[in-house]
C-alpha cells in the first residue's frame, strides 16, 4: 500500500549513463519499486548523450541493476515492472534545440522531476532548456553535489538554476542527509531529553568527527583532481554532520526549521585564519601501500595521474565554534581516501565530573562518550563507567558500553540506501534532508579561506602511506590538545 503522500510522477534523469545514475540511481529506484513506494504509474526517463537505440541502453541499465542490488533483493516480477517504468532519449543537455524533443516525449506531465546526475557546469543549461520548452512549471530539480568549486561558482550555478526555478521547488542533495544513521542524529539529540540539557560546552569537552573510506579515487581523477578531500567531503558532508551535531533545538521539523538552525552553526565557525592553518589543518597524500594486506598504487601513480598533483586526499582539522553552547569545545574533523577501514562516526566526549570521590587509581583515564556510529555496523554506544563485579575487586572502576546496535535491534530490517530515502522525499515534496542555498554559500565560504592559506603557502600535502590513518602531524593535531583520536587501531 502506497502511502497517500507520495504521487505519481515522471522522473527525468539526466546523465543516465554515468556512474552515480548506474551504481546508485537506478539500483535506488528500482528498492523503492520493490517495496510498493513508487505509484504505478510513475515513470522513469532515462537522459543521457549516447545515441542508439533506446532498448541498447535500458539493457545496460538492467545489467547494473543485476550488480548493484543485492542478490537478495532481485526479483522478476519486480525487474519485470521496473523496467516497464522505463525509457531513454538520447540529448545534449547544452543543446537548446534538444529540449522540444524532450518535451515531446514527456508529453502532459503533472509532475515532473528533473535529476541533475551531470556535472554542475551543465545544470544552468538544463534549467533554461526546461524552462524555454514549457517545463519547468509543475518542475522539482534536484542538484548532485558539489554545486561548484568555491563560493563564487557555487553563486553562478545557484543563480542560473534560481533564474527558473523557485527555492521551494530546488532539491541539493548531500546523500550523508539520507543516510538513516544521520537522521538517527536528529532523532538522538531531540526525542530523549537526557542528552540536550548535557549538549554544551559545560558537559562536553570536544567533538570528534571522521568519515574514512578505504577506497581511492575509483577512476574519477579528473574530477577528483580537481577537487581534492575539502571540496570533496568537507566543503559538505562533513559540515552537515558538524551542523547536526552542534545546532540548537529546531522549533519543529520543518525544512526551514532545521536549514536555519544549521546555518548559524556554519555562520558561527571561527575562520582560520593562514597562520593558524599550520596549526590546525593537516592535508595529506597517500603514496603507495596495503589495504587488507593488498598492495595499493599512491594517489600519484593513479590511472591518468599527473605525477606534479599536491591536490589532498586527507585532511585533518580542529574546528571552533564561537557561540554560547560551544565556546571552548574543539570539534576535530577528519576524513581521507585509503585509510585502514571504512568508518564514518561522530564521537562525543563529555567532561569529567567535577568532583572525583574515586582514587586515580580506581579509575580508568577516560570519561563518557557516545559513540554515533554511522557506517558500518550502524548504531549507538554510550560509555558509562561501572564498577568491576568481583569480591576481590573492591571499587575498581571500568568503563563498559551501553550499546544499541541497530542490526541486531531491527535485526530482519534492510538499512536502506541514502538515495532511496532522498529520492523517496523528492516525491514527497520534502525538503528537509536537501540542503538550502545559503548553507553551500556559508560552508564554501568557510572552506575558500582555507584553501586560499594552502594556495598562499603552497606547499604540499604531507605523505601517508595507503592503509594507515593519515600523516603523523594528523595525530599531532589532537594529541597537542591532550587528546587522541578515538579507537584508531
Ligand atoms: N559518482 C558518484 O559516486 C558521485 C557523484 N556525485 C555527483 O553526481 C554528478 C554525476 O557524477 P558521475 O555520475 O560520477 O559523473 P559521470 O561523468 O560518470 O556521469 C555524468 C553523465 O552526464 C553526462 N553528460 C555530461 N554532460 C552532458 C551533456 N552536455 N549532454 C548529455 N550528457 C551529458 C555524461 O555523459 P558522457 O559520458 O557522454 O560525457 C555522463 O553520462 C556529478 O555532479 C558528481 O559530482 C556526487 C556524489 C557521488
Ligand atoms: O560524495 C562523495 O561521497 C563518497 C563517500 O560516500 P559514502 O556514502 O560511501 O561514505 C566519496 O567516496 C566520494 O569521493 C564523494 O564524492
Amino acid at each position: 500500500m502506497i502511502p497517500q503522500s507520495i504521487e505519481a510522477c515522471t522522473l527525468a534523469l539526466f546523465g543516465a549513463s554515468g556512474d552515480l545514475a548506474l551504481r546508485k540511481l537506478f539500483p535506488a529506484l528500482y528498492q523503492l519499486d520493490q517495496a510498493g513506494l513508487l505509484h504505478a504509474d510513475t515513470r522513469i526517463l532515462a537522459l543521457g548523450r549516447e545515441s542508439g537505440e533506446p532498448q541498447q541502453h535500458l539493457a545496460v541499465i538492467d545489467q547494473h541493476l543485476r550488480l548493484h542490488v543485492a542478490a537478495d533483493d532481485l526479483d522478476d516480477a519486480t525487474l519485470q515492472r521496473f523496467s516497464a517504468r522505463l525509457d531513454y532519449l538520447s540529448m545534449d543537455f547544452l543543446s537548446a534545440e534538444a529540449y522540444p524533443a524532450l518535451a515531446d516525449k514527456l508529453g502532459r506531465v503533472e509532475q515532473l522531476i528533473a535529476y541533475f546526475a551531470t556535472p554542475a557546469s551543465v545544470y544552468g543549461a538544463i534549467c533554461s532548456g526546461l524552462a524555454h520548452s514549457g517545463l519547468a512549471e509543475r518542475t522539482r530539480v534536484v542538484l548532485e553535489k558539489p554545486i561548484g568549486h568555491d563560493l563564487a561558482s557555487s553563486l553562478a550555478v545557484n543563480d542560473a538554476v534560481a533564474r527558473y526555478f523557485p527555492e521551494s521547488r530546488i532539491y541539493r542533495i548531500d546523500h550523508y542527509l539520507g543516510k538513516e544513521t544521520v537522521q538517527n542524529l536528529i532523532a538522538l539529540r531531540f526525542a530523549n531529553s537526557l542528552f540536550e540539557s548535557q549538549w554544551n560546552q559545560h558537559h562536553i569537552s570536544h567533538v570528534e568527527i571522521t568519515v574514512a573510506e578505504q577506497v581511492g579515487i575509483e577512476g574519477r581523477w579528473g574530477y577528483f583532481d580537481q577537487a581534492g578531500q575539502l571540496r570533496d567531503m568537507i566543503q559538505n558532508h562533513l559540515l552537515q554532520l558538524l551542523c547536526l551535531v552542534a545546532m540548537d533545538p529546531p522549533s519543529d521539523l520543518s525544512a526551514d526549521s532545521i536549514r536555519d538552525e544549521k546555518v548559524k552553526v556554519l555562520k558561527a565557525l571561527a575562520p582560520i585564519t593562514a597562520e593558524q592553518l599550520g596549526q590546525q589543518v593537516v592535508r595529506g597524500q597517500y603514496v603507495a601501500g596495503s589495504i587488507k594486506g593488498k598492495a595499493v598504487p599512491g594517489y600519484l601513480e593513479e590511472d591518468n595521474a599527473n605525477a606534479q598533483s599536491h591536490t589532498e586526499t586527507f585532511v585533518a582539522l580542529r574546528a571552533e565554534i564561537r557561540n554560547w553552547r560551544w565556546s571552548g569545545v574543539p570539534f576535530y574533523l577528519r576524513t581521507g581516501k585509503r585509510m585502514p577501514q571504512k568508518l564514518s562516526q561522530i564521537v562525543i566526549h563529555f567532561k569529567e565530573p567535577p568532583h572525583y570521590i574515586f582514587a586515580p587509581e580506581q579509575r580508568p583515564l577516560i570519561s563518557n562518550r557516545l559513540i554515533i556510529r554511522l557506517q558500518p555496523d550502524e548504531g549507538i554506544s554510550l560509555q558509562v563507567m561501572t564498577k568491576e563485579q568481583g569480591l576481590d575487586k573492591g571499587m575498581q572502576l571500568r568503563s563498559g558500553p551501553l550499546q544499541l546496535s541497530f542490526s541486531d535491534t531491527y535485526r530482519s530490517m534492510r538499512i536502506p540506501d541514502a538515495y532511496e530515502r532522498l529520492l523517496l522525499e523528492v516525491m514527497k515534496g520534502n525538503q528537509n534532508l536537501f540542503v538550502r542555498k545559503d548553507e553551500i554559500e556559508y560552508a564554501w565560504q568557510w572552506c575558500d579561506q582555507l584553501i586560499a592559506g594552502w594556495q598562499r603557502q603552497g606547499s604540499a600535502p604531507k605523505p601517508y602511506a595507503a592503509g594507515t590513518w593519515g600523516p603523523a602531524a594528523s595525530i599531532a593535531l589532537i594529541t597537542r590538545d591532550g587528546k587522541d583520536w578515538y579507537g584508531d587501531l
